[in-house]
């Protein structure tokens, strides 16, 4: 069967004054439609490139990518990017309008015309998945790191992205709120469909929520393992298997054994 999204010997360089630096080296990789997907590597190992390829911001030196078996190049409405900076929503809108500028934007998109008691509907519903609704009216400068991280979600969901693509979204958060959102995250997987490239260098989040996990090693950036996460739901994170799954991914990821 063919995979939904296929990347096929991605190689990507950069030229610096000296020399020229392989970032990505022959990325091959199938990810099925609704799977949970993390990369999970060391720091410069080329994660956020992989994804910014993947959004079509920045093309690779070779290699393609393929969606249902079509080359996919450019960035598109299907492909959404969450990133870890707090400051990705505007500040001038409030919690309600930053939803509502995806919806209709994917009306637009989608040539639909929708009145706005609907929008508004919707727009909430979106700010009640990510409990927020309660926070309307507020500004971003009126919230907290973490509550940004889940309107810049309800956003991402309310564009209907079939594809959410999320570098470290919550890398700056407290370790309180981070697990509350994985949580959160999860959550919304399981309810909408849609597919997830999740980028992390936290292996406890990767086993914490993904289907596949992508090991990758730092130069060149390339993929030593793809590894299927076998735990089932809910996943206890001081558990006996999640314990004995950390260690293993430690050891494949680090030279140094790795006893827990
Ligand atoms: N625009 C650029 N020009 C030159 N080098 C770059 C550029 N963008 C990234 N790099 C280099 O590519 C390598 C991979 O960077 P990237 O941000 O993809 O890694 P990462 O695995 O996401 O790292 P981290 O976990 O620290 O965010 C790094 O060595 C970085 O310095």
């Amino acid at each position: 069967m063919s995979s939904y999204l296929e990347l096929k010997n991605i190689t990507k360089k950069y030229q610096s004054q000296k020399d020229t630096k392989i970032v990505l080296k022959n990325i091959e990789l199938k990810i099925k439609e609704n799977e949970f997907l993390t990369i999970l590597g060391p720091s410069g190992c080329g994660k956020s490139t992989l994804l910014k390829i993947i959004a079509g911001f920045i093309q690779p030196d070779s290699g393609q990518i393929f969606k249902k078996e079509q080359e996919i190049k450019n960035p598109d409405i299907d492909r959404l990017m969450l990133f870890q900076e707090f400051e990705q929503l505007f500040p001038w809108q409030t919690v309600l309008d930053n939803v509502i500028f995806a919806i209709k934007a994917l009306l637009k998109h989608k040539k639909i015309k929708l009145n706005k008691k609907h929008i508004n509907a919707q727009a909430l519903s979106y700010l009640k998945a990510v409990k927020l609704e309660a926070y309307k009216n507020y500004y971003p400068h009126q919230l907290s790191g973490g509550m940004k991280q889940r309107v810049a979600l309800a956003r991402t969901l309310a564009a209907e992205a079939e594809i959410m693509l999320m570098d470290e979204p919550f890398g700056s958060l407290d370790s309180q709120t981070r697990q509350e959102l994985q949580q959160l995250l999860l959550e919304i997987w399981q309810n909408n469909k849609m597919t997830v490239i999740f980028v992390t260098h936290d292996i406890r989040e990767a086993i914490f929520l993904s289907d596949k996990i992508v090991l990758m090693q730092n130069e060149p950036g390339e993929i030593i393992d793809i590894v299927k996460n076998k735990l089932k739901f809910p996943r206890q994170r001081t558990s006996l298997e999640f314990n004995q799954f950390l260690a293993e991914l430690k050891n494949q990821l680090y030279a140094e054994p790795y006893k827990f």
